[in-house]
């Protein structure tokens, strides 16, 4: 089985976790370097993992995989090149972090050390998330399908070329996000329209489940899924002509735009 270290037992640390023992990757197989010493304790407690520091992570790892924030990025890389990497292991880096370039961190490995940059989303969690991967300058096809054959064990796997992944981040690495933001706003409207918080929550929860399910399963498009709920001057056409007229479009536009933005931004400044 392949050895992973994850680097950073955040939220997005643990979703690859907790996904991963899930799929059936076995605990041995796992390792954790958290600085956050409760934060290490929880999930040796929770996971039954193997906490460690960087450094023995890197060197006894297949897969050193980045869940740090984009300013831990470069003081993590650092300690990693001064690691005993196994040169006759075939070893590699896997970066979550938003926004910093594979070629950020290239040169601060040593020469040809292959790094593969992904965006993943936390309903991996549940294995139904979403990664995308793209390839560094000295990443092979056997890397990028041991990567793929990792991730696509917490969900579905997308590769793409890296000028692409600020554009990913911003719809499905913050898109769990705009779900849930639409999820708290519904049960607030239901509320406000005198239904109890946990009946409106019941509904919103299985409306979005039922939703995602058809948008997945069918072969329509969300368009044509709409219009099959929408009757002629019926409720959804006046709520729907609310929402229009209220600037939803528009406004996921610019939103996914500044995510877009920010994760470009956050690759600038994480020298
Ligand atoms: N959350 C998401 O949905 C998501 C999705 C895709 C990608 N990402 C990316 O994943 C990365 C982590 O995000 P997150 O949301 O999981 O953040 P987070 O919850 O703040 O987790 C980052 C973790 O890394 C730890 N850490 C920092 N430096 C470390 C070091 N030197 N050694 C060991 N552990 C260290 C932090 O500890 P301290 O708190 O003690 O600093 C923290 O627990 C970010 O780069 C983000 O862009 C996140
Ligand atoms: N969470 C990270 C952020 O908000 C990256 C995608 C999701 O920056």
């Amino acid at each position: 089985m392949t050895r992973i270290a994850v680097i950073g037992g955040g939220r997005i640390g643990e979703a690859l976790i907790a996904g991963l023992l899930e799929s059936g990757h076995a605990v041995r197989d796992l390792v954790v370097a958290e600085k956050f010493e409760s934060r290490a304790a929880e999930l040796a407690s929770t996971y039954g993992i193997l906490t460690t520091s960087i450094s023995e992570a890197s060197e006894n790892a297949d897969v050193i995989v980045l869940a740090v924030k984009p300013g831990d990025a470069e003081s993590v890389v650092t300690e990693i090149a001064k690691t005993d990497l196994d040169g006759e292991r075939e070893q590699l880096i896997v970066s979550l972090i938003a926004g910093v370039p594979t070629a950020k961190f290239e040169p601060k490995l040593p020469a040809g050390f292959p790094v593969i940059r992904v965006m993943p989303n936390t309903p991996m969690l549940v294995g139904e998330g979403v990664s995308v991967l793209a390839p560094g300058r000295y990443a092979k096809a056997e890397h990028l399908e041991l990567v793929r054959t990792i991730l696509s064990s917490v969900g579905k796997v997308v590769t793409v070329k890296e000028n692409q992944l600020d554009a990913v981040t911003a719809v499905s690495g913050s898109g769990p996000a705009y779900f849930f933001l639409v999820a708290e706003a519904m049960v607030d409207a239901g509320v406000g329209l005198g239904l109890s918080r946990d009946v409106a929550s019941a509904l919103v929860v299985q409306t979005m489940v039922g939703s995602a399910a058809m948008l997945d399963r069918s072969d329509e498009t969300p368009t044509e899924l709409r219009y099959a709920v929408t009757s002629p001057g019926g409720t959804t056409a006046a709520a729907v002509r609310e929402l229009e007229s209220n600037g939803l479009r528009a406004a996921f536009f610019h939103a996914l735009s500044a995510a877009k933005d920010r994760s470009t931004e956050m690759g600038i400044t994480a020298e």
